[in-house]
């Protein structure tokens, strides 16, 4: 089951991580189901956990591995944890998961980007060692999200085809925690903030496995200044509210009780910044003040690491986001996993959430075709009625985990689909009228265009709150000395969304050039620095003529893996920041640039 809340420990609710080294095994040709590998696997190897195998084999068919995989760990519970319910919790399962605890299944989960738990109790035995299993599999297709294809290699071998840029890292990739909570529990809550006359009207929704009262008090640091009784749902309303922005991050925190006669059974709580985020025409509202968003599309990508999550790489990113002046970035091209968002809320930073809706554009994996637009109408293929399933649930399970977070302020529902047939607006109407029911504070949602879905022929930017251009004028298309033409092709489509008169923000959500750090050319040639800071500036100059432009995330912070290619050179090399987050000479033009903007 999805699983909203972040561990944490107090009188009612303990938990402990179960990172470190497990047993792993491929199963190529998937007979561990029926030959009992749910108990023992035959010759295991160790594996860390977080981690992705493909970054740490030196043989290419592991590194590609597709299909079936298994890992396995042995923990003990003590019976002093006999009155509580006990699960594991996964940060996240690259791309599917089946759970089994001493042989017994106990759980499945679909979506490698979002967490989920299993309940334990009545499989495991107390003061012995017991068994934890999991089968992954990260083969992709069109039926769930992110999407691809597979092939088969002459070897036998299946070999993933993803439709989109980054590797298909997959494995346990997120921390995982034993979980010690109260049989009656509060499984998630849900916050709005309204702000008028200096008061702060703070709305709770509390979601708990049974009927119960609970007791809301609103800390403002360690003062109790707000209290409420109720069911469910209720408010506090405060005096003078400490509001959370950019340059005064202030948190308060909450705290939830679960009230059984009157005593409490069950507590959570949770650091929250009260705020607004509203789209007033063509502008985005902080506490009701205009912001403009400079930063970029992320990824979480690291040497070693794969997509795993590492604090010392949260932390890393952070600074260097804080040093060059950035404010905002997009979760390209999945829900990350929740410490960032932590240090988001902490730090001041904005975040465009996304879900993993990324490569349903069968004609985005050809990157030279991609202007062509060549729809293959992916939208009306028979596959998507369980596509648009998989969607919704993981857009639930993302805006369920990520909704109190004063650093989300928008949703990202897409990230360049095939968006010019009549087929791929019938599927994101629905899609955006599920999405909107999730979020009470009613944050904008959006998704991001692809070079071609321009203003003549793209269907999906009515039912998008702002505007996300994904523009490569001067790379995929006019690179080199045509980026003379580039500028004019740029300002063309602008003017084009200008004569729309859409009176709606819009962002540019990816624009780069590859570029390599070691490369110096004069005059500039593609894949110089010198040619990076050109194109930039070029998008700059264009830019100070459409004042309806909100937003600068260039693309992409550093550079990262992606399958091999003909125009991959290690991976994609339109880093800001080299993959070991060392900046490129943009790196110093983008800080002297968003340091001036305000
Ligand atoms: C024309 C499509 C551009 C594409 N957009 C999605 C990103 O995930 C890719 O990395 C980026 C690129 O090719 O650099």
């Amino acid at each position: 089951m999805e699983s909203a809340l972040y561990p944490i420990q107090n009188k009612y609710r303990f938990n402990t991580l179960m990172n470190g080294t497990w047993k792993f095994e491929a199963d190529p040709n998937s007979v561990g189901l029926d030959g009992g590998w749910n108990k023992e696997l035959p010759d295991p190897e160790e594996m860390p956990v977080p981690g992705t195998f493909a970054e740490l084999t030196t043989k290419r068919d592991r590194k590609y591995y597709t299909g079936d995989f298994w890992y396995q760990k042995d923990f003990f519970i003590p019976s002093f944890l006999k009155e509580k319910d006990l699960y594991i919790r996964f940060g996240s399962v690259t791309h599917r998961a089946k759970v089994f605890i001493n042989g017994q299944e106990v759980g499945q989960h679909e979506g490698g980007f979002l967490p989920f738990q299993v309940k334990i109790s009545d499989y495991i035995q107390y003061d012995q060692a017991n068994r934890i299993t999991v089968l992954v599999n990260n083969e992709l297709s069109e039926k769930a999200i992110p999407c691809g294809t597979e092939e088969i290699l002459d070897n036998g071998q299946k070999l993933a085809q993803p439709y989109f840029d980054f590797f298909n890292y997959s494995g346990i990739m997120r921390n995982v925690w034993l979980l010690a909570l109260p049989q009656n529990q509060i499984i998630n809550f849900k916050l709005n903030y309204q702000l008028a006359n200096n008061k702060a009207a703070i709305t709770y929704n509390i979601e708990a496995n049974n009927n119960a009262e609970f007791k809301v008090t609103l800390f403002d640091n360690q003062k109790e200044v707000a209290r409420a009784i109720s069911k469910n749902t209720g408010s506090l309303t405060i005096k003078n509210p400490h509001l959370w922005s950019l340059n005064d991050p202030y948190l308060y925190k909450i705290k939830i009780e679960m009230l059984e006669d009157e005593k409490t059974v069950d507590e959570y709580s949770d650091q929250i910044g009260i705020r607004t985020i509203k789209i007033v025409n063509d502008k985005i509202l902080l506490n009701n003040h205009p912001i403009y968003l400079k930063g970029f599309g992320k990824h979480e990508d690291f040497n070693v690491l794969g997509k795993a999550v590492n604090e010392s790489i949260i932390k890393r990113d952070y600074e260097c986001m804080k040093w060059i002046g950035a404010n905002c970035f997009r979760t390209s091209h999945y829900p990350y996993a929740e410490e960032w968002y932590q240090y988001a809320d902490k730090y001041g930073f904005l975040i465009i959430d996304e879900v993993p809706a990324v490569g349903l554009n069968r004609s985005i994996t050809n990157f030279l075709n991609v202007t062509n637009s060549n729809q293959s109408h992916f939208f009306a293929s028979k596959t998507v009625p369980e596509l648009k399933k998989v969607h919704e649930q993981e857009i639930k399970e993302m805006i369920d985990r990520d909704q109190r977070h004063p650093s989300v302020i928008a949703w990202s529902l897409f990230n360049e689909p095939e968006s010019t047939t009549q087929e791929s607006y019938d599927y994101f109407k629905d899609i955006f009228a599920f999405a909107r029911k999730l979020d009470p504070q009613n944050r904008p949602y959006t998704g991001t265009l692809v070079m071609g879905s321009g203003p003549k022929v793209d269907k999906l930017h009515p039912l998008c709150d702002f505007i996300c251009l994904n523009r490569y004028y001067g790379w995929y298309v006019a690179g080199g000395p045509e980026i003379v033409n580039a500028k004019k092709m740029l300002e063309d489509e602008l003017d084009g969304w200008q004569n729309l008169k859409l009176n709606k923000p819009f962002i540019f959500t990816e624009f780069g050039a590859d570029t390599l750090s070691s490369s110096h050319r004069l005059p500039d040639e593609m894949w110089s620095q010198e040619y990076q800071n050109e194109y930039y500036q070029m998008y700059f100059d264009v830019f100070k003529k459409y004042p309806f432009i909100y937003g600068e995330l260039v693309w992409n912070f550093a550079d990262f893996k992606t399958s091999e290619g003909i125009m991959r050179v290690g991976g994609n090399d339109k880093g800001i920041f080299t993959r070991d987050r060392e900046p490129k000479d943009i790196a110093f033009t983008l800080k002297k640039r968003w340091q001036q903007l305000n």
